[in-house]
């Protein structure tokens, strides 16, 4: 008899993810060790082989992370691939350390090895999720180049990724924000989200079909946290007024959104160079014939190169910046976050930090 239809689930996502990374790396493998011809015959060796790549669960021990580091346990030796995890102590809660050493011992136990246990000290900028998520990336990202690591998997689940379009949509600012998290992304593709396309209840039933003990984040039911108020409220909402196939409609949006984002992104990369004039000014007219997502993006780019910080300019600044070019009627410098200044002179558009 075959695994749980769950675990087969979770298995499936996994492998396929694995066989990505294990292509990704035999390609940069075989460039990094191909033999000039003749070369062999010279040295009389042969190209080194890579060692097996390296992939790491980042786990908080809860349902989704826990459900990944099983399946990654349990597909990584069968083709070859080294499997250890990381779980991280933000130290936020009474009792984190603890929990720490608890989750680590579990990915011990499923077998995964080398295992990282790490304490983070979060700050305060952005708010308590966003520090919380920065302290926490950054010690993945210490955890991987300390261990050489190829990849790290984490468990977004679809109904991760519907809550994040909601909160984008909710911002309004644009279908960059709608496209929700990257299956791929990081330094050089290092963060994989293999349970991008599962739903968190699948994740959940393999952890009980295995009986894995799973810790559920008080934060996560906390109704002083969007997140947890949209996962509670107002995602359930939705589904009582749309129907069940909500969650799936707003994930596949998300990835919809991802590739007209990249496509428009590309486009303002290549309008970007005929609308600046020989001194790499901005040439108004120019930027005025362009469509308006295509100048917006252009203007957001110009901002952040002079040193407007890109977590803070929000839609409505560009806005703003934009009315020089679309409804100029002699407007004075518009001020943008980082101390960054944009006028409009004599027919350019000039953006500098002032
Ligand atoms: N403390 C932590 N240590 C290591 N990895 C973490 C930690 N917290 C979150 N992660 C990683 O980030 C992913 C998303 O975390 P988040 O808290 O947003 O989602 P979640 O739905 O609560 O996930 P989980 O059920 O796995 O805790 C997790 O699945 C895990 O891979």
């Amino acid at each position: 008899m075959g695994p749980h239809p769950a675990v087969a689930a979770i298995r499936l996502a996994v492998r396929r993810v694995l066989h990505d990374i294990l292509n990704d790396h035999q390609t940069s493998g075989a460039h990094s060790g191909r033999q000039a011809p003749g070369e062999r015959e010279r040295t009389g060796r042969t190209a080194e082989r890579p060692p097996s790549p390296l992939v790491l669960v980042a786990c908080s021990g809860g349902a989704d992370s826990m459900a990944l580091a099983s399946a990654l346990a349990f597909e990584a030796p069968r083709l070859g691939i080294r499997a250890g995890g990381v779980t991280v102590d933000h130290g936020l809660q009474p009792g984190s350390g603890l929990r720490a050493d608890e989750v680590a011992l579990r990915l011990r136990g499923l077998g995964l090895g080398p295992v990282d246990r790490v304490a983070v000290t979060v700050g305060r900028e952005g708010g308590p999720e966003a520090a919380a998520r920065d302290a926490r990336y950054a010690a993945l990202d210490a955890a991987a180049e300390r261990h050489g690591a190829t990849a790290v998997l984490l468990g977004h689940t679809r109904d991760d990724q519907a809550e994040t379009v909601l909160l984008g949509l909710a911002r309004g600012s644009g279908i960059r924000s709608l496209s929700g998290m990257a299956a791929v992304s990081g330094a050089g593709g290092r963060y994989r989200r293999p349970f991008l396309h599962l739903d968190r209840q699948t994740a959940r039933k393999a952890c009980m079909v295995q009986s894995l003990p799973v810790w559920d984040d008080p934060h996560n039911a906390d109704p002083a946290y969007t997140r947890s108020r949209l996962r509670h409220e107002g995602l359930p909402a939705l589904e009582k007024a749309l129907g069940k196939g909500v969650v799936e409609a707003l994930a596949r949006t998300a990835q919809l959104s991802r590739d007209d984002a990249d496509a428009l992104d590309a486009w303002a990369g290549q309008a970007e160079a005929a609308v600046r004039d020989a001194a790499g000014l901005l040439e108004c007219a120019k930027l005025y014939a362009l469509p308006p997502a295509v100048r917006r993006r252009i203007l957001r780019r110009a901002a952040i190169e002079a040193g407007a910080p890109a977590g803070s300019l929000f839609a409505r600044h560009i806005e703003e910046v934009d009315r020089l070019i679309t409804g100029w009627r002699g407007q004075g410098a518009i001020n943008l976050p980082g101390r960054v200044v944009a006028q409009r002179q004599g027919g350019r558009l000039v953006i500098r930090q002032g």
